[in-house]
């Protein structure tokens, strides 16, 4: 009961903060928007008047011979005028709230961007997330739009109503009575079904997302391939086609039960209406009142009616957008684990690069299983370091670690005598560059692909150009199209596509580019490159690496060879450490995978 309470308090909450972002999004547009409405809401009330007027003039005159026509004349050219200015300021209003909702759209889609970015890393591997942000694209970026004009709209079709209520009240208490009975079925109805949508909605999401992610398969381009050489079209398709039958039968289906309940409801309301002309029919027999006054109270009932189911809805419908913005607010309320320490410490102005490994575990969220267990090592500084062992030995879980893209589990990671916890993130990031095994392919130009590794020197090529032709794809780039200017993947026109290893070039040449950076990462960074371009690149690497603390991944030892020292790893343990020579002699681990690669190549 309590907790019922709490969750429709919290739902009024999140009206006005839709409202507030909507304000602070388009003031102007706003303030518009309010005052339209309420001139709109004035002027069928000045309508109906003059339709009164207008009856009564032309009842008299009919009985009056040779009355004039001019005053009636003058009546109906006002009530043209009202209808115009009427018809102008819809199709204005029409404008400004396009206008607004489309302002609205892009802060709300600007605010799911900035969540995105903030939350860790482990959310992008929560189904939970993606459900929560699919939920968020689909339905925030016009339900607060749709909030603030439903609350301007009930504040006017309420005004409306209160004078219309007065004008029947006035007539007969009875009539006003019957009009307000006849509305509360209709309304009912509307609540209910809004219930029963949100929950259905809620269990659809899951099946929605798998339904987008078939047609993503059959549709982009990663997988056209596969899709093609393996027969998977039809599959897929098919999936889709079961996944999308179910959700689209439970929406007809219920769609269909609210149409039934809201024709039952709805005539029981126009039968009303139909028993108020009756009595007013009666009273106007008897003589109690005049034929306008007739037109006017059976106008002012059909228009009250009408103001009181807007009115009712537009509640309804704020309940109904309530319910689907929560997601949105419950969205933006996710808190990232990964955070600036309140006082965060300070790296030194010359970052030394002496990284430190203190009996650390981790196990990923969610997730039981130890992935790496009680390593302890310190690479010092300007050292460079090959981790190697086998898949899911716990490699570039260790690299995440070491860009605070998780916090370890148990023990700690020092920077410089600095335990991570105690650093900004981006302070730690800003010191490393890294390529990653599954490095960005940017549909962006060539300069902007390498520039993305020094976002804040992205426009200033003569670096970029350096790092290309350490990267050896200098050649490669002066033969395309627009050479730096093109555009790279085939998304946007002009673009062009580069081979898996020409990509994995442009990667590299991403890590160059913060060659002053004291830290440098490469996971797998040759992995897609032919021999004569490994080895150019790692002659390259071996003079990039002189001063800086260098990890380097790789399962080609020839890669590792030339390392101060090798780390291997096996299920998360370091087994063994030593340079190439220490470990041959060891004839472990390292040396039976070096022997065994090296008798593939005899
Ligand atoms: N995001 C994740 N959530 C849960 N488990 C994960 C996640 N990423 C990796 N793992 C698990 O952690 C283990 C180590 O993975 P990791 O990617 O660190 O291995 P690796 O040594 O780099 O392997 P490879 O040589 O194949 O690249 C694997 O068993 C994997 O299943």
């Amino acid at each position: 009961m309590m907790a019922a309470i709490a969750s429709r308090l919290q739902r009024l909450l999140y009206l006005r903060k839709a409202a507030q972002l909507v304000w602070r999004s388009t003031p102007k547009l706003t303030l518009a928007n309010i005052v339209l409405v309420f001139l709109q809401s004035v002027l069928p009330l000045a309508s109906l008047y003059l339709t009164k007027l207008i009856i009564d003039r032309i009842t008299e005159g009919i009985s009056t011979p040779q009355t004039s026509l001019q005053p009636v004349l003058l009546l109906i050219a006002i009530a043209a005028l009202v209808a115009i200015i009427g018809d102008g300021l819809r199709s204005l209003a029409g404008w400004v709230s396009e206008a607004q909702s489309q302002i609205v759209t892009d802060y709300v889609q600007n605010l799911l961007h900035s969540k995105s970015i903030e939350v860790d890393l482990e959310y992008y591997e929560n189904a939970q997330y993606y459900d929560f942000l699919h939920q968020a694209q689909t339905e925030a970026s016009y339900r607060p739009t749709v909030i603030v004009n439903r609350f301007i709209q009930l504040g006017n079709s309420s005004l409306s109503l209160i004078g219309i209520g007065l004008l029947l009240f006035s007539f007969d208490w009875a009539i006003a009575l019957i009009l307000i009975i006849a509305a509360i079925p209709v309304f009912l109805v509307r609540l209910r079904f809004s219930q029963q949508l949100y929950r259905q909605w809620q269990q659809w999401t899951p099946q929605e997302r798998m339904a987008h992610y078939y047609s993503t398969l059959i549709t982009q381009v990663d997988h056209a391939k596969e899709i093609r050489l393996f027969d998977l079209g039809e599959l897929f398709g098919r999936r889709f086609n079961t996944l999308r039958q179910a959700i689209r039968q439970q929406r007809i289906s219920l769609s269909a039960r609210r149409s039934f309940a809201e024709s039952i409801t709805q005539s029981s309301a126009t039968l009303a209406v139909f028993t108020a002309f009756a009595l007013m029919a009666d009273r106007a027999l008897m003589g109690a009142i005049t034929i306008g006054s007739l037109v006017m109270y059976y106008q002012a009932f059909q228009r009250g009616q009408t103001l009181l189911r807007e009115s009712l809805s537009y509640l309804a419908s704020l309940y109904e957008n309530s319910l689907f913005i929560a997601n949105f607010y419950q969205f933006l309320d996710l808190k990232p684990m990964i955070v600036e320490p309140i006082k965060p410490a300070r790296l030194p102005a010359t970052l030394e690069g002496r990284i430190e490994f203190d009996r650390v575990s981790f196990s990923y969220p969610r997730s039981e299983r130890s992935v790496l267990e009680q390593l302890k090592f310190t690479i010092e500084p300007g050292e460079t370091i090959a981790i190697v062992g086998e898949n899911g030995a716990g490699k570039t879980t260790l690299i995440k670690l070491l860009c605070r893209l998780y916090d370890p589990t148990a023990g700690a990671i020092r920077l410089d005598g600095i335990d991570l916890r105690d650093l900004s993130p981006s302070e730690i990031r800003t010191n490393i560059s890294i390529v990653f095994q599954d490095y960005a392919h940017y549909h962006l130009t060539v300069q902007e692909n390498i520039g993305v590794g020094d976002i804040q020197n992205w426009d200033n090529l003569a670096p970029i150009q350096q790092a290309a032709q350490w990267a050896k794809i200098e050649p490669t780039i002066l033969k395309l199209p627009q050479g730096y200017d093109t555009i790279l993947g085939k998304q946007f026109i002009n673009g062009e596509e580069l081979s898996i290893g020409e990509w994995q070039k442009v990667a590299i040449a991403r890590s160059f580019l913060r060659q002053n950076h004291p830290i440098l990462i490469l996971d797998e960074p040759t992995s897609a490159l032919d021999p004569q371009a490994e080895a150019e690149i790692l002659e390259q690497l071996n003079q990039l690496t002189q001063k800086r603390t260098s990890i380097i991944i790789s399962h080609r030892l020839s890669t590792v060879k030339f390392a101060d020292r090798i780390l291997v790893l096996k299920e998360g343990k370091m087994v063994e450490t030593g340079n190439h020579r220490q470990l041959m002699e060891k004839s472990g681990i390292y040396a039976t995978l070096f022997n065994t690669q090296a008798h593939y190549y005899r």
